[in-house]
């Protein structure tokens, strides 16, 4: 189980994907996004394509213990029991979701559980529910995630830091090598990405480049 003191760190540069998010081996695209230096990878097996059932978690077993090797916080999105099944660092929920308390009651202390809020009320809310973590986005328009809400942008990370929301934040959607330092300049502890390495022609360039600009944008902060 990976330790919680450090988990504004872990969240930098966090690859979130599955295997529908890329058209390549997704073991070969983590290996290659851990060489790179990413901090956190999240487990998103959903939608047209996606695994299920015991392909599902046979897949969520092996990506785990690459990232088990690398000491790098497996995250599983949405699926409560597999994070449980295969004891994952931790489990991501949004609003439409299991509610955040009831997770925090299955997980128990230990594990990592995210959560997305929109507004500044979701925040606090997951705060009080028991977040270590909460993802805010989109922050420019994505395609990745067809039923994402509408862009909120790096200024509502900006917002919750005025509403002394000081919990780990990690910037979603749309987030690129472009923008990126205008995510961490909002607020946030770090960002989390699909596409942007998923689809890049060398993702371990990629995640290097994104953790080189995240660094520097934290060092100007
Ligand atoms: N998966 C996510 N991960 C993050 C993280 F903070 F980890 F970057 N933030 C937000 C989401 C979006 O979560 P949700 O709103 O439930 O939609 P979906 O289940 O389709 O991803
Ligand atoms: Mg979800």
């Amino acid at each position: 189980m990976i330790a919680k003191n450090n988990v504004k760190d872990a969240l930098s540069l966090y690859f979130i994907s599955g295997t529908q998010d890329t058209d390549r081996d997704l073991h070969t695209v983590l290996e290659d996004a851990l060489a790179g230096g990413i901090t956190a990878f999240q487990y998103r097996e959903k939608g047209a394509g996606s695994l299920t059932g015991k392909d599902k978690e046979q897949m969520a077993r092996t990506l785990q213990k690459q990232c088990r090797q690398q000491n790098i916080p497996f995250i599983v999105n949405d699926d409560v029991d597999l994070a449980l099944a295969i004891g994952a660092d931790g489990v991501h929920v949004g609003q439409e979701d299991s509610r955040a308390e009831e997770v925090r009651l299955q997980i128990g202390p230990e594990m990592l559980l995210g959560v997305s809020a929109h507004t500044i009320s979701e925040a606090e809310h997951a705060l009080q529910s028991g977040a270590d973590y909460i993802g805010v986005g989109p922050m420019y328009p994505t395609s990745t995630k067809s039923d994402a809400k509408d862009v909120c942008g790096p200024e509502m990370i900006a917002s919750m830091r005025n509403a002394n929301i000081d919990l780990p934040i990690v910037g979603i959607g749309g987030i690129s090598a472009e923008n990126a330092q205008e995510v961490i300049a909002g607020g946030a502890d770090g960002i989390s990405l699909i596409s942007a390495i998923s689809t890049a022609n060398d993702p371990r360039e990629k995640a290097a480049v994104l953790f080189h600009q995240i660094l520097t944008a934290k060092q100007k902060r």
